[in-house]
């Protein structure tokens, strides 16, 4: 059988040291050791909540490389898109966060195997035909070589047949910012879910207002005249206001009606099957000179169809403390609260809110619906240390998507 993934998240994870809440890096006598990692997290997020989520990577082929890929296997994600690489170490970082709550995190991650991720390493992953591929702006941070992975990854997710997910995430203290909101806003008409933060929002967008911020991602997504009659006029959220003839987004929900059938996987059949049985068998090519990792991927896609509400790009607005934004049905945006009762480190949850409305939107729900459901698993982040720690146990965030 052809196994088609439902997420493919494309970045670094890492090995986390944390000291106790309030403890300082500097005096700290004893660490937590987690594992960590944007784009697992949003993995790790979609295992949970019933979907085939694979992680894309690089790891050392180290002690810690091995921890990533079992604290990966152990979230239920597959890792046979992790190459393990002997000439480069496993990027590590450090998490303390301060007694009101700050937090600052110092990666040590400089020359790690992920950072020599390249656009090689592209055709193996969109061999997978996922559903919905994830990448980052802290992927585009790495360097060169992982800012051509991503646009590799952006130019053939569509032929793959792949929703494009993306998120900002920038990360100052990684440089390359300037590269990395360049590149962002040139991946922007190639996107079809934009998840950021408000913090994102105004360096990319010049403002933080969700219904500016939902409108500039619009303009930016029509203005490349990415639709497909030529026309370059912003589509509205709603899919009403669209004016003459089919547009990208026309293609995303033909796509989207497509992978709900049976037989979508006979189409995709030729291309993975080329590769193998599995996406693994088409690694080696892919990973050329890097060995291969195997997983737990010894499921198709779970997830039910993506439904998309209007023609363009879909945005999810993060507010940190103050909640989210998502797409009302109106078209304008529509607010929820933190679903955190306390705060204890919120790292990560961003992720998990990511992760829990791509895998609510697979699985066929609306936007608002979605939104609640990565809210109630970011919330959960929230009051737990550790990126992924606080994540609902299956049953219940099986409950969750039910509810
Ligand atoms: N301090 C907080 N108090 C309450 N809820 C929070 C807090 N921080 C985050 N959250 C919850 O988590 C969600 C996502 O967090 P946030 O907006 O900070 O994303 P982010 O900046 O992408 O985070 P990260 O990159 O660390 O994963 C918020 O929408 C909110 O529901
Ligand atoms: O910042 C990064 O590069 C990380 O991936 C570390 C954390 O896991 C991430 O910031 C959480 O979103």
């Amino acid at each position: 059988m052809v196994i088609r993934p439902d997420v493919v998240g494309v970045g670094e994870a890492m090995v986390l040291l944390q000291p106790a809440q309030g403890a300082d890096l500097a005096t700290a006598e004893r660490m937590d050791v987690h594992v960590g990692g944007a784009e697992l997290n949003v993995c790790a997020a979609v295992a949970r909540l019933g979907g085939t989520a694979w992680f894309a990577s690089r790891v050392g082929a180290d002690p810690f490389g091995e921890r990533v890929l079992n604290a990966a296997r152990a979230l239920g994600v597959g890792t046979s898109l992790v190459g393990r690489d002997s000439a480069r170490p496993t990027g590590v970082f450090f998490k303390e966060v301060r007694p009101d709550g700050a937090r600052r995190v110092h990666y040590y991650r400089s020359g790690s195997a992920a950072s020599g991720m390249d656009e090689g390493d592209a055709p193996a992953i969109l061999a997978t035909r996922p559903r919905a591929i994830v990448v980052s702006g802290i992927t585009i941070a790495l360097g060169e070589g992982p800012e051509r992975l991503v646009r590799a990854l952006a130019d053939g997710a569509r032929e793959a047949g792949a929703l494009l997910v993306l998120d900002p995430n920038l990360r100052p203290s990684l440089g390359r910012q300037d590269r990395v909101l360049a590149t962002v806003r040139e991946l922007l008409p190639l996107t079809d879910l934009l998840v950021l933060g408000q913090d994102e929002a105004e360096p990319l967008f010049g403002t933080t207002d969700p219904a500016a911020v939902f409108a500039a991602a619009s303009t930016a997504w029509a203005a490349a005249g990415r639709n497909l009659d030529g026309s370059t006029e912003g589509p509205d959220f709603a899919g009403n206001a669209v004016s003459g003839g089919e547009t990208a987004r026309g293609v995303v929900g033909d796509f989207a009606q497509e992978i709900g059938r049976g037989d979508d996987r006979a189409a995709g059949g030729d291309v993975a099957r080329g590769a193998g049985e599995s996406a693994r068998g088409a690694e080696p090519e892919a990973f050329a000179g890097v060995a291969q990792e195997a997983g737990p991927e010894g499921r198709e896609g779970l997830l039910g169809s993506w439904a998309p509400v209007g023609r363009g790009i879909e945005v999810v607005l993060k507010a940190g403390a103050e909640g989210v934004y998502c797409l009302g049905a109106d078209g304008a945006p529509v607010h929820l609260p933190s679903a955190a009762r306390v705060v204890r480190d919120p790292v990560g949850a961003g992720d998990a809110l990511l992760g829990g409305y791509l895998a609510a939107r697979l699985a066929g729900a609306g936007p608002e619906r979605a939104a609640w459901v990565g809210s109630e698993l970011a919330g959960r982040i929230v009051e737990v240390y550790g990126d992924v720690e606080g994540l609902p146990s299956p049953a219940e965030a099986a409950a969750l998507l039910r509810r």
